[in-house]
């Protein structure tokens, strides 16, 4: 599903993340490692926000070379969202659809079930942490992607929150064989939820193989 090749992201002189050649399978993964091991640095040179050495390939598409097709195929929330404070929820959720050629009224079940509609036509600045975090989580699963990444899902929202985005994880991947990259401090639940692990570790990435 994913490859990288001759990857490699430095700051400054400090080499912070260098990836020879892995393939990551298509599935649901946690990406684990201690604070400062290069899980946001991972995931957003993945999505394309940080500018890296070498290549990331989504099933042979080049994020070098095909960059729009590619961005249409990975989506990503934030760990901290910003988003302009006078955007309604909703009118981000049409710039987002616009932008990743989502179905029409896809995002309808997501507020349904993530009980947002009170909201989504407030402007951002008057919400709470929880409820920027929801929509910024919706926003991640609008279009056709086949890759979605959720850099700390788990914080700040509620545990009936949290049980809807394993659904939603779930049917995503039932229904469209979307893969998953999730990091998180927090435990996953592997009852509801069936992820497999990945391990930064030494300013790489490795299949875990158990501490
Ligand atoms: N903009 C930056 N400039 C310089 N160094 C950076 C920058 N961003 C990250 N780093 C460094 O890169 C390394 C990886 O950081 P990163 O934020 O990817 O880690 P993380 O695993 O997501 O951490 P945490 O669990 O604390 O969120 C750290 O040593 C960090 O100091």
């Amino acid at each position: 599903m994913l490859r990288f090749t001759n990857f490699k992201k430095s700051y400054g002189n400090y080499p912070a993340l260098t990836i020879a050649d892995f393939t990551i399978a298509e599935g649901i993964y946690w990406i684990k490692g201690v604070n400062g091991s290069g899980k946001s640095t991972l995931l957003k040179s993945i999505a394309g926000i940080l500018a890296f050495e070498g290549d990331i390939l989504l099933d042979g598409i080049s994020i070098k070379k095909q960059p729009v097709d590619y961005r249409k195929l990975v989506n990503f929330a934030e760990a901290e969202p910003l988003f302009p404070e006078f955007l309604t929820g909703r009118e981000l959720i049409n710039l987002f659809a616009a932008a990743k050629d989502a179905p029409a009224g896809q995002e309808q079940s997501y507020l349904d079930s993530m009980g947002m509609n009170a909201y989504v036509d407030k402007p951002v600045g008057t919400y709470s942490s929880g409820m920027l975090k929801k929509l910024s989580l919706l926003l991640a699963f609008l279009g056709k992607p086949k890759l979605i990444m959720l850099d700390e899902p788990l914080i700040t929202i509620d545990t009936a929150a949290l049980e809807v985005l394993y659904q939603w994880i779930s049917n995503q991947r039932r229904e469209h064989g979307t893969s998953f990259l999730l990091s998180s401090h927090q435990t996953l639940d592997f009852d509801v939820m069936p992820a497999s692990i990945l391990h930064i570790h030494e300013q790489t990435l490795k299949t875990f193989v158990g501490e």
